[in-house]
């Protein structure tokens, strides 16, 4: 079985996934707007040698027919947030190798200021930066907060090839990775190596000179986790790293067969995209107390919340339906993934459903062995990478991971033992420079390839 890479699910918000488990004694997530609770996850992390921190963001909040409900309010349900570009950068000081990747939206960025803010996070870091594109979820009322139209699902992801297209141009193609030459008796830059770029799309215009150097990844390690049709094919072609959602194991193997042959039909190699699971534990030293401790989560859970969350990601009102409605005639332009992963199921079976685990799948409850074996299952019987784990509460469900599971991990040689190359992109891709491989779209961008082709 291949060597297992681990990422550690994070928001910078009280509550996250759509589910409100900040009431839970023993959860310090309602710290998130402070440096020392940043601080405290990262060095968990780094000590124990996961990949790196995930840092989730949304946009809009929850709508139900044209109102937020005050139980978003009184939860902490879908606001207030952080910026995770700027914990990200707060995190590059307290940390050496931990990988930091943060999620931005095509719709809702600019992608030369997105760009420029994305390639200083990687120079200050020595290329531990990552980004999960995403065309956004909540595009309804994030749309209306932005003050930009409402574009549809299936042309948010036009939109976000435009937007690639442009900042591949910025970080691959307007400065060469070896044009500053630091030579205080000569140049500082060779102008040979510092290019214009154009950029005359349907829906993002540039002209002119990048406002950054070439960072030491150049592009970003690129995050992905779209899986509507066309959002596995936006995958297919520019993710390196694609999270999944937890399902049944022979779903998931149908998923990553998808996007291996997506990214074929693009040209690339089956296995230059490494697919991650999102994978939820609670761990206890014997099943009892491991039910128990889940059983507390959901108690510490209200479920009025389930409505107004499930509008958040869909806009759909489940309230507004007769329970017995087959899931089946819903039909969204928001998220659609949140539609079609309970097909076969009824609305009130995904109302209740919903208040115990949002959007997230539900946690393998259990002694840390049983544990570590649903995670090689998952693993074996998908062809997985590695996972992306989704605490339920914070820091507990990392620690427990972290001191109980990871070792028996490590022992069956399935778990690395921490961190064997200096960038992200080298230690999650395999690559064996920082920069993308050469058939990924996003090196077609760069000038020397450029020049050559001319
Ligand atoms: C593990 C995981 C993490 C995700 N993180 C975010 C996020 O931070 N922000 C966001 O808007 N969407 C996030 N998503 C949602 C996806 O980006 C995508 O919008 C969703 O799967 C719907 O895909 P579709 O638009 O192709 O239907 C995440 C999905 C998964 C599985």
């Amino acid at each position: 079985m291949k060597q297992l890479r681990f990422g550690l699910f994070e928001n910078a918000q009280t509550n996250d996934s759509g589910t409100a488990t900040w009431r839970h004694p023993d959860n310090q997530r309602h710290l998130f707007d402070t440096l020392a609770y940043w601080k405290n996850i990262a060095e968990i992390c780094e000590n124990a040698g996961l990949d790196f921190i995930f840092l989730a963001d949304a946009w809009g909040w929850a709508d139900v027919n044209g109102e937020r409900p005050d139980i978003c309010t009184v939860e902490g349900l879908d606001l207030p947030r952080l910026d995770p570009a700027i914990v990200a950068a707060a995190l590059i000081s307290t940390t050496e190798k931990l990988g930091l990747v943060l999620t931005g939206s095509t719709l809702l960025e600019q992608p030369y200021s997105f760009a420029r803010r994305i390639a200083s996070l990687d120079h200050l870091s020595k290329g531990r930066i990552g980004w999960n594109v995403v065309t956004t979820g909540t595009a309804e009322t994030a749309s209306a907060a932005f003050g930009v139209p409402m574009v549809a699902h299936d042309e948010r992801y036009n939109m976000a090839d435009d937007f690639m297209e442009l900042v591949y141009k910025l970080w691959e193609g307007a400065w060469e990775p070896d044009a500053l030459e630091l030579d205080k008796e000569g140049r500082y830059a060779d102008p040979d190596k510092v290019h214009r770029i154009e950029h005359d799309g349907p829906y993002f215009r540039s002209n002119g000179y990048g406002n950054t150097s070439y960072s030491p990844q150049g592009t970003p390690v690129l995050f992905q986790a779209g899986s509507s049709e066309r959002g596995r094919e936006f995958g297919g072609r520019h993710g390196e790293c694609i999270f999944l959602g937890g399902a049944p194991v022979a779903k998931l193997a149908g998923q990553v067969a998808a996007i291996r042959a997506e990214a074929v039909a693009a040209g690339r190699a089956a296995d230059s995209i490494k697919l991650m699971a999102a994978f939820s534990c609670v761990v206890a030293p014997t099943h009892e107390e491991a039910e128990r401790k889940y059983q507390e989560v959901l108690d510490s859970q209200t479920p009025e919340v389930a409505v107004a969350s499930y509008a958040w990601f869909t806009g759909l009102d489940l309230s507004s339906y007769d329970p017995a409605t087959p899931m089946t005639d819903l039909h969204t332009e928001l998220s659609q993934t949140q539609v079609a992963r309970f097909a076969g199921l009824t609305v009130g079976d995904v109302l209740k459903d919903w208040h115990a685990h949002g959007v997230r799948t539900k946690p393998v409850v259990g002694t840390p062995e049983e544990v570590a074996d649903a995670i090689c299952e998952l693993a074996e019987g998908a062809d997985l990478d590695g996972f992306l784990l989704t605490p339920v509460i914070q820091p507990g469900s990392t620690v427990d991971f972290i001191e109980q599971v990871l070792p028996i991990l490590r022992e069956r040689g399935v778990a690395g033992t921490g961190y064997d190359a200096p960038t992200l992109r080298q230690r999650l891709v395999g690559t064996e420079t920082p920069v993308l491989r050469e058939d990924h779209p996003g090196a077609g961008f760069r000038a020397q390839q450029a020049a050559l082709t001319l």
